[in-house]
């Protein structure tokens, strides 16, 4: 039979419940001095114009400002220097724009917007950066804070990321600081990008910081409760859609899942659904897909031959990185897109199977993962024309149920009928989501 399962108690939490949700959130901001040039000022007048404090829904983030310098070890160093000293909730560096603009894609916990406008100004000398650039994996939190400064009417566009110069040092320092501290006490690290003046003004520019800090800091407050054991739906939210991360293993269950919230007028986007779509013959996934795998995955009429390709990746983790690689941001920028399309006050539902994987869970206001036991999913996939080995390997590629419930908000059991699961659906709806 189904069965759903809060993986909290909030009732019996209650009082615990204001506090963490209450408690205010610390956010250092630092921009830089001039570069080179006097007129490119804008990041420091910005972070100049912006409030002590920051309203949040039920909350406030209180904010501490640093001036930092261009030249790059002494950037480094004052970030890091601010980090260990003042232990912020976030992070948030903002630098300059320049035209030139390369992946940043960091696995830890950052950020990166960049406000559109194209100045073609790109430093050099002692503002560069050598070394590796950290692993790169795909940017959810990049492309969902983008697509949500976008949908609130701002000038934002998800970048890729930025260049190695003085500001990507700055970012790298915080990143390492942070990845030195114990888990669960590291800062959020954000990263801005915004251009000269001339083309954005300064207040345009703090109004889109503002709403950068916001998100951050629920992203903050949301994984507090979820430390705390309370749940991400115990922080409040303000008058904006309710954003749901369904996730499950392989053939557990979430796209019928998907189809009974749709059925209360749920705003659905599904990441197998984007990741089809972004790797359409002639779209730059297609072309960077055949350029790293081969000609050989065309088929007769020139399309992806995605059971070839699917035979590669599921057997070859290295391969699976590859082709990660170059569809994650894609389909993220997308499903954040349409994620932020949701109406205020509804629900938007965001059908991902690598949530887990992908770090995504402080994203979502509510966090559900669908579990079938492993016997019960085989037995679906090939019916649906898996063979087992091949059913096994997929599972094998992917999170474990325990590691999927250690991010859960509601556990949903789709071990009966459809009918059951239709009977959980209906319960969670009326009981957890529609309440909030
Ligand atoms: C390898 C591909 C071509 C196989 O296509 P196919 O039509 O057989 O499967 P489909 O895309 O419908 O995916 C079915 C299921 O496979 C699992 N799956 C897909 N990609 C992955 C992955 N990278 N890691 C683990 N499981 C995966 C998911 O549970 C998914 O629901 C395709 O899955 C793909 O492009 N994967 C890479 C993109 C990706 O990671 N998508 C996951 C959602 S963002
Ligand atoms: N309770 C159930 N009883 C019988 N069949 C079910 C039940 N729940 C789901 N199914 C079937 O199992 C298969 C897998 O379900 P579904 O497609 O919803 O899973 P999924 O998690 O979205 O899979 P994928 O990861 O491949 O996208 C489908 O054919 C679906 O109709």
């Amino acid at each position: 039979m189904t069965q759903t399962q809060d993986a909290t108690s909030p009732q019996s939490c209650a009082t615990a419940g204001s506090d963490v949700a209450e408690a205010p959130v610390t956010v250092h901001v630092t921009g830089f001095e001039h570069f080179d040039r006097a007129s490119f000022i804008t990041p420091w007048d910005a972070v100049r114009l912006l409030p002590e404090i920051i309203e949040l829904a039920g909350s406030s983030a209180t904010l501490t400002r640093e001036l930092l310098p261009a030249a790059s070890n002494g950037a480094s160093a004052a970030s890091r220097n601010a980090i260990e000293r003042l232990r912020p909730d976030v992070v948030v560096h903002v630098g300059l724009q320049t035209q030139k603009m390369a992946p940043e894609r960091t696995p830890r916990n950052d950020a990166a917007v960049c406000i559109s406008g194209d100045i073609g100004f790109q430093a050099s000398g002692e503002d560069s950066v050598s070394g590796e650039m950290p692993q790169c994996r795909a940017a959810w939190t990049t492309a969902a804070l983008a697509g949500r400064l976008r949908a609130a009417g701002l000038p934002v566009t998800y970048t890729a990321g930025a260049e190695q110069y003085a500001e990507m040092a700055t970012n790298y320092a915080a990143l390492d600081a942070v990845s030195d501290m114990a888990e669960g006490s590291r800062p959020v690290v954000g990263l801005v990008h915004v251009p000269d003046q001339e083309i954005m003004s300064s207040p345009t520019v703090a109004e889109v910081l503002r709403a950068f800090i916001v998100e951050l800091a629920d992203v903050v407050r949301r994984r507090r409760a979820a430390v705390a054991g309370l749940g991400r739906l115990s922080v409040p939210r303000g008058n904006r859609a309710l954003r749901v991360g369904l996730t499950g293993g392989i053939g557990s269950g979430k796209s019928t899942v998907a189809g009974l919230l749709a059925a209360r007028d749920a705003h659905i986007v599904d990441a197998d659904v984007i990741a089809r779509e972004v790797v359409e013959p002639g779209t730059p996934g297609f072309d960077a897909i055949i350029a790293a795998f081969g000609a050989e995955l065309l088929t007769a009429d020139g399309a992806l031959d995605r059971a070839l390709l699917a035979e590669r990746v599921f057997n070859d983790p290295d391969a699976r990185g590859t082709l990660e690689a170059i569809m994650l941001p894609q389909v993220a920028q997308t499903a954040a897109q349409r994620m932020e399309a949701a109406a205020p006050g509804g629900v938007a539902v965001y059908d991902v199977p690598l949530l887990v994987e992908e770090g995504m869970e402080d994203l979502f206001d509510c966090v559900m993962v669908v579990e079938t036991p492993r016997a019960l999913r085989l037995a679906r996939l090939q019916r649906r024309g898996l063979t087992r080995e091949d059913a096994e390997s997929r599972i094998a590629s992917q999170a474990g149920d325990e590691e999927r419930r250690q991010v859960a908000d509601i556990v949903l059991l789709n071990n009966g009928t459809r009918e059951d699961l239709a009977d959980g659906v209906e319960w969670l709806w009326t009981n957890r989501i529609a309440v909030n």
